[in-house]
């Protein structure tokens, strides 16, 4: 799609009912201003159950996303913290346990996985969030779920972005929700539906929803699985993959890690419960542009995001579409304009702090997209990965395999954007300098 963004400019007419759109006001206007209708594809998703994210329908869409909004307030996101703390402490153990086990066997650097490991931090900060209890992913090391999690979006991804074969299957009857994932679904559900005590977490504010007797807050239990479902769907992979994404970034580009490990040395660190504050980390300048750098280069639904047009309307002021006609939303042609970004190809964190010249182009910077339709689980994904990212530089030391640095260029995009091996190793060790 870059390549035919380059030839033609910001609108491509890639069949005669589709468009991909690049351009950023028109992006604002599709995505933001005009609210475009999400298009067919989405109900390809929808085999298990409808949820926030497949919802086409305005006004169910509008409904769920008012009851569910509140679990995802900055206000509710702070009391996660704990939660959220558990979880990098257990990332910390880990990593120390496998240094120690390299050291004991004369080696000062464990070889770790470390998309493996950003991927077992992001499931158990979805269980420990959305699913009431961790899925002890780092301290076990597996769990029927992230395979079964991983298989589920690359098979649905065939069918996200193959509509005829969505239909297909739909109509056919096959069921495409996983069973087990389903049934671990419904036992979770069941537990806290009958706990006596509630506990501050994101299902907390589903499960309210769901014993509501106002029919404006009400879930039912059928929505309440699919919610949840979508929490572990929209929020492990993405927030893992991004996470790791930036890592690589640093560990391809030593002088941006040293830059950003001189400003994680600087913030509030509390040694007892060995945790950030919120506020240090949110307003780590270099931190959160290494963060937006990533998300510019990797963002993860790099393929664009499917709208229609419900009626004719002018686009950009000047091309008329017709009704009917599909547009595909391509933040990732957008992200990689020079017009909106200097040397769009190269990993740049320096771009996004104050008085860089040419400044980044932010109304283009659409990687939690925008409007009716943004991101809900954005803070809490830019939490987590400040959180993975300074803890780990700031504790440890990482040296580079070379096969696995190779390895890692070969991207492709599924449902969202991810390292073809699924796995990126790197060897390290506990902090020389401390
Ligand atoms: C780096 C991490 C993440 C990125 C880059 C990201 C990006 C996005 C994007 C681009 C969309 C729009 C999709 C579309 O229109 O088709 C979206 C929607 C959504 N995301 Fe995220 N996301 C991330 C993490 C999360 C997390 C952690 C959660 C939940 C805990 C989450 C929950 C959702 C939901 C529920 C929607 C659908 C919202 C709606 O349609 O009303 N995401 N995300």
């Amino acid at each position: 799609m870059r390549a035919l963004h380059d030839k033609y400019g910001p609108v491509v007419r890639i069949s005669r009912t589709v468009l991909s759109v690049a351009d950023k006001d028109m992006l604002k206007q599709v995505l933001v201003t005009d609210d475009l209708r999400k298009g067919t594809v989405y109900d390809n998703t929808a085999f298990g159950k409808p949820n926030m994210f497949n919802l086409t329908d305005r006004a169910a869409h509008r409904h769920t996303r008012r009851v569910i909004s509140p679990a995802f307030s900055i206000r509710y996101l702070a009391g996660l913290e704990p939660l959220l703390e558990s979880v990098i402490d257990d990332m910390v153990e880990k990593v120390e346990g496998d240094i120690s086990a390299a050291e004991a066997s004369g080696n000062p650097e464990a070889v770790i996985d470390l998309w493996h490991l950003t991927q077992a931090v992001a499931l158990d900060a979805m269980g420990e969030c959305a699913f009431g209890e961790t899925f002890g992913m780092i301290k076990n090391g597996s769990h029927p779920l992230p395979k079964r999690l991983t298989e589920g979006v690359r098979r649905g991804s065939i069918f996200f972005t193959n509509g005829f074969l969505g239909k297909l299957v739909k109509m056919s009857g096959i069921k495409m929700a996983d069973p087990y994932i389903v049934n671990f679904m419904k036992d979770v559900i069941h537990k806290r539906m009958t706990a006596e005590a509630p506990r501050k977490d994101i299902l907390q504010i589903l499960i309210d929803a769901a014993k509501s007797e106002k029919s404006s807050e009400q879930l039912s239990e059928n929505s309440v699985m699919g919610e949840t479902m979508l929490f572990l769907f929209a929020g492990a992979e993405t927030t893992s993959n991004s996470a790791a994404f930036a890592l690589i970034a640093l560990l391809q580009e030593r002088e941006k890690f040293e830059k950003l490990r001189e400003e994680v040395d600087t913030l509030e660190y509390n040694d007892d419960n060995k945790n950030f504050s919120y506020e240090s980390l949110k307003n780590a300048a270099y931190l959160n542009a290494v963060i937006n750098e990533t998300l510019r280069l990797r963002p993860v639904t790099a393929a664009g995001l499917e709208r229609i047009a419900e009626q004719d309307f002018v686009l950009g002021q000047s091309y008329h579409i017709p009704k009917g006609t599909t547009i595909l939303a391509n933040m990732y042609v957008a992200h990689m304009n020079p017009e909106y970004f200097d040397e769009p190809e190269l990993f740049k964190p320096e771009r996004w702090l104050e008085g860089y010249e040419p400044a980044p182009a932010v109304d283009a910077f659409y990687p939690f997209s925008a409007g009716s339709r943004n991101c809900i689980g954005k803070n809490f994904a830019l939490q987590e990965m400040r959180l993975v990212i300074a803890t780990l530089i700031k504790k440890f030391d990482f040296d580079t395999i070379p096969e696995s640095m190779k390895d890692a260029e070969d991207i492709r995009h599924f449902i969202t954007l991810t390292i073809w091996k699924d796995s990126f190793k790197a060897k390290v060790s506990r902090r020389k300098d401390l």
